[in-house]
């Protein structure tokens, strides 16, 4: 770096320019959701139907709360720039940091092995110093197929990379730049890339790697020892596949270092899933490389901008922000999305929106993928911490990784007694505990003090694949809120600890995502409570000529409104937010609800599932399906009970609601907010009634279910019965 007063500008911030507006807004709607409490809560006494009084009063007690939480990340939105030219000019390219990256794998079933390989090429294809940049691929699914293909990427590597600085290629992962690219310069190295595939994809339909596509001597005892091996009961298995200081692609440059590991897995002792797989690579690479920034990736990925690493360094290289900074996270992008979005896979609040607010704050949280951090944030707290900078220069051993003792040491700290009696998973490393060991793991790092960045470039720097079916988002859904939940219920919980520990506005900000559960609750009570009681003629809210009515209808609107603008800031359209709204309800009587459900199952003792590996392969069908913008529901699962139930009964509802209200005089203004309530429920399921009724195809709603949503809608209107007929 530069001596001099001014250090180069490697970045700037600019606010977001809504944010005057955003905190008039704040006051005017806190004013009107505290008078409609308060008026709740004192009508409570003198309600004809205090049971359905109390719900409601709870749900606009929730609602309120996540509301007020929520402003946090309204405070203060920011967006940064990185000065990729200046980084360029102060920092050449023989003092940029040593970079690790880690790449996480679970199943070569679920995780096809070319697609993992081809996600690892995208990054050994970075745009960085090929002898500081070393490739770490943790298979906890122990297997020989992917480890055979890796063998195969290693190989293809020395043609690739090259091939990518030649021709200057942006999009390096090859799976997808062969799928878009017709340059009759790449005809030669697409025949090289297509024989590996089909290499490797015929070993995945053998199921095992047959001794006539192995080479050397090498090779045959390597896989002859996965003979007895299984994936949940084997010896760390280590290899190195490339080394930089042997290898060479075919124009004689040094490629970068490539390592598989598998670490050591015993069914007597616990592996803590992909918070263990990461730590196990960070000591196995500490053994190795130790470069002092990581890259953590999940094998369903790629890098889509070869520049990434570079426009991370822009802040681990700036004096001012680098010693309290613990990781850059870029956003996941998800090109597979369909054109309305669906299953709202975006998750653009997730992803985009929030974390821009959190950045104005303390830095967003970690998703788990696609964060670059420094290697000391997992060790020390930040005033315990070297300063990154004098540590960028300090060559790490110049030890081959295959020498002996290197192997000998990272097997010790690759095996499963490794951790027993240390401080990993608690203060050490990944943190362990939760499901969701990315929102952990941030909040945690947030509460010693550490910050982080949100870099978000107009190129979006890493694609990222997503679940298709509605079943398996579902999944995914509850196993992340269960995750949040177990961090929320902690004694770490960011609503009492977070607040005091990070700031008042950061704990809020880990709140919100920490009590995605609560959201169960209004959404059932307003999804199920107000239709229930207009089959009865019973009316829970003003009527629509009473002023009180346009206080509902504000914070109705004004939240619906405020959340499209967000939505539409952030480059989205209209049809994907409705989508994206869609979910949310949805989400809330399934994944929500079965996610909270479990935790307190758990807390009685009765085990919850652990890391379900999300599927990423799909039959042709289901994929073209999901193409052509169709609900994926086809099999019996009890999401779809749930939802099946609340859209029969607002179907019924309507239906009956409006009859009565035709019958009556004036009854269209007496039960309007409920028959709005029924009507918004029955546009939103308009997918699960077509699905039950009109479709015919794979994906349509198994008759079972219907039924018994039938049957549950039923049990629900006796309930109201007793509980309306006072
Ligand atoms: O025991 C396990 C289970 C999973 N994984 C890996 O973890 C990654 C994420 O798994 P996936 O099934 O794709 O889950 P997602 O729900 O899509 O992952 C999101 O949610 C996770 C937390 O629940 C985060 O860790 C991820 O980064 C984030 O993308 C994959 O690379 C897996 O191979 C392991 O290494 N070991
Ligand atoms: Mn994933």
């Amino acid at each position: 770096m530069r001596n001099g007063d001014h250090p180069p500008v490697l970045h700037t911030l600019n606010e977001d320019p809504l944010i005057p507006l955003n905190r008039i807004h704040i006051l005017l709607c806190s004013t009107a959701i505290a008078t409609v409490l308060h008026r709740r809560l004192f009508s409570l006494f003198s309600s004809p139907t205090p049971i359905s009084s109390s719900l409601l009063l709870l749900s606009d007690l929730l609602l309120a709360f996540m509301w007020a939480v929520t402003q946090a990340f309204r405070w203060r939105p920011v967006r940064r720039r990185e000065h990729l030219e200046t980084l360029a000019l102060a920092v050449p390219d023989h003092r940029l940091p040593n970079l690790d990256v880690f790449i996480c794998t679970a199943d070569p079933y679920k995780e096809p092995p070319i697609s993992v390989s081809s996600a690892a090429l995208s990054v050994l294809a970075f745009d960085y110093p090929t002898d500081k940049l070393s490739v770490f691929v943790s298979d906890d699914g122990c297997s020989d197929l992917t480890l055979f293909a890796f063998m195969e990427a290693a190989r293809f590597a020395r043609h690739w990379l090259p091939f990518c600085k030649e021709m200057r290629v942006l999009e390096r992962c090859p799976e997808v730049f062969f799928q878009s690219s017709h340059d009759p310069r790449s005809h030669e190295i697409k025949l090289l890339y297509q024989r590996m595939k089909e290499k490797i994809e015929s070993v995945m339909e053998k199921g095992q790697v047959g001794d006539d596509l192995l080479i050397s001597e090498e090779d045959h005892a390597v896989f002859n020892k996965w003979k007895s091996f299984t994936c949940s009961n084997h010896p760390p298995v280590i290899q190195v596949l490339l080394e930089s200081s042997r290898d060479m692609d075919i124009m004689g440059n040094p490629l970068p270092n490539l390592v598989y590991l598998s670490r050591e897995k015993s069914s007597t002792s616990f592996h803590h899933f992909k918070a263990g797989a990461l730590n196990a690579l960070l000591r196995v690479s500490g053994v190795m490389s130790n470069a002092p920034i990581i890259l953590t990736m999940d094998c369903d990925m790629h890098c889509n901008d070869p520049v990434a690493p570079r426009r991370a360094m822009c802040y681990f290289l700036d004096p001012e922000l680098s010693p309290n900074l613990a990781y850059v996270q870029f956003p996941q992008r998800f090109p597979g999305v369909n054109k309305n979005d669906i299953y709202g896979g975006e998750i653009m609040r997730l992803y985009q929106i929030n974390p821009r607010g959190m950045d104005g704050l303390k830095g967003p949280n970690y998703v788990g993928t696609g964060c670059f951090h420094s290697r000391h944030s997992f060790y020390r707290s930040p005033s315990s911490s070297p300063s990154l900078l004098c540590d960028l220069n300090e060559q790490t051993s110049d030890t081959p990784f295959s020498s002996e003792a290197i192997l000998r040491k990272a097997h010790e700290v690759a095996s499963c007694q490794y951790e027993n009696g240390t401080k990993w998973g608690s203060t050490i490393g990944m943190r362990y505990g939760s499901l969701s060991e990315d929102y952990h793991t941030g909040y945690r790092l947030h509460c010693e003090g550490w910050e982080s960045v949100f870099c978000d470039p107009e190129r979006p720097a890493f694609f990222c694949n997503i679940p298709i079916t509605l079943n398996d988002v579902l999944s995914q859904n509850k196993r992340w809120c269960l995750g949040v939940l177990e961090v929320f219920l902690s004694k770490h919980s960011p609503i009492t600890f977070g607040v005091k520990k990070v700031s008042f506005l950061m704990g809020l900000c880990y709140s919100y995502d920490g009590f995605w559960t609560s959201w169960c609750i209004p959404i059932l009570v307003y999804g199920l409570l107000p239709q229930l009681a207009l089959t009865y003629q019973i009316p829970l809210f003003p009527k629509g000529s009473d002023p009180w009515f346009y206080l509902h209808a504000y914070l109705f609107l004004s939240a619906y409104c405020q959340d499209l603008i967000d939505f539409l800031a952030s480059k989205g359209t209209f049809q994907r937010w409705w989508s994206d709204q869609r979910m949310w309800l949805i989400r809330g009587i399934t994944s929500y609800l079965f996610g909270g459900a479990q935790f307190a199952l758990k807390q009685i003792g009765i085990p919850a599932p652990g890391f379900n590996v999300t599927s990423k392969v799909m039959p042709d069908e289901v994929t073209r399906r999901y193409e052509a913008g169709m609900f994926e529901f086809g099999i019996v699962s009890p999401f779809f009970v749930s939802l099946g139930t609340v859209a029969m009964v607002n179907l019924f509802s309507f239906i009956i609601g409006m009859a009565n209200a035709a019958r009556k005089e004036g009854g269209f203004d007496e039960m309007f907010v409920q028959l709005f309530l029924s009507a918004f429920v029955v546009v939103n399921s308009w997918p699960i009634y077509e699905a039950m009724f009109l479709r015919k195809d794979g994906g349509r709603m198994p008759r079972r279910v219907t039924t018994m949503s039938i049957l549950l809608a039923g049990i629900l209107y006796s309930i109201a019965y007793f509980l309306f007929s006072e």
